[in-house]
């Protein structure tokens, strides 16, 4: 297995009583898709908020390259290169694509992004912005505003604004969310090429996608660490049948 990326340790969540996530200890490695489905409220999201420095612990920690960072400030976490994509999008639509990536990528370094400058004034952003929206394959979209893109496009452009924050670990909320079958495959391919580069951490609800990219998924229930396996492994494993079963919702 290759290093280590990030780490949690009896990592806990709690709301008044309920417990979003409770004592969940997984290991994150470099180069390695590693997803993380569950039935609704599973707590998934909450783990990646709690990944990204979003929402703090009740208890437990979360390491990075072996330190602990879980009381670090949130901008701490990206600048440590721990980006994360959301769910809904976080876009300016009518920026081009190529400013989106340019503000991403300002954010990360401090300071804000000017539009009414020249363009030529900020050759380094502009620079990793264009890097960014070539690795997702929409180099050709640069200078169109991100509100006349596909939605397909735009889900590409999220993660392309991720890449642009200089990350080392990827944590992606849904990117295959409401998309059709060709869109999905579009961000499969991209996800695959993107893995031999990132640690990334995929929640995903589109299991054929999970199944097809994963080498290592790890299954959660209310708030609980059932499985972590390679995907053979938890296909074949009758507890997670029963628990997507018992939730209603399907996985095969
Ligand atoms: N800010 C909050 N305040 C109170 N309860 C919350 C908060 N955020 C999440 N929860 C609760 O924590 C539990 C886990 O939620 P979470 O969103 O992490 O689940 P999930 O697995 O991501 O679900 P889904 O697949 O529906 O997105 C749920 O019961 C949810 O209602």
């Amino acid at each position: 297995m290759s290093q280590v990326m990030i780490e949690t340790e009896g990592l806990c969540k709690h709301w008044g009583g309920l417990k979003a996530l409770d004592d969940i200890s997984l290991t994150f490695a470099d180069k390695e898709l590693h997803s993380i489905v569950g039935p609704n409220g599973a707590g998934k999201s909450t783990l990646l908020n709690l990944l990204c420095g979003t929402y703090k612990p009740t208890s437990g920690r979360i390491l990075h390259k072996n330190e602990p960072i879980d009381s670090i400030k949130p901008y701490a976490f990206a600048r440590r290169g721990i980006g994360r994509s959301f769910q809904k999008t976080n876009i300016y639509p009518s920026a081009t694509c190529l400013e989106n990536c340019a503000i991403a990528a300002q954010r990360y370094m401090g300071g804000s992004f000017n539009f009414l400058k020249p363009r030529n004034k900020e050759p380094v952003l502009l620079h990793i912005a264009e890097e960014a929206l070539h690795k997702v394959g929409l180099g050709h979209r640069k200078d169109t505003v991100a509100a006349a893109v596909s939605y397909g496009e735009q889900r590409q452009l999220e993660i392309a604004m991720v890449l642009a924050t200089s990350p080392c670990v990827l944590l992606l909320d849904e990117p295959m969310a409401g998309m059709g079958h060709e869109e999905s495959a579009l961000i499969i391919e991209l996800l695959k090429q993107l893995k031999k580069e990132y640690c990334i951490v995929l929640v995903e609800h589109d299991m054929d996608a999970v199944f097809e990219l994963s080498d290592l998924i790890t299954v959660m229930v209310n708030g609980q660490h059932l499985v972590t396996g390679t995907v053979d492994a938890v296909r074949e494993d009758p507890r997670v049948k029963e628990a997507y079963l018992g939730q209603g919702d399907e996985v095969y």
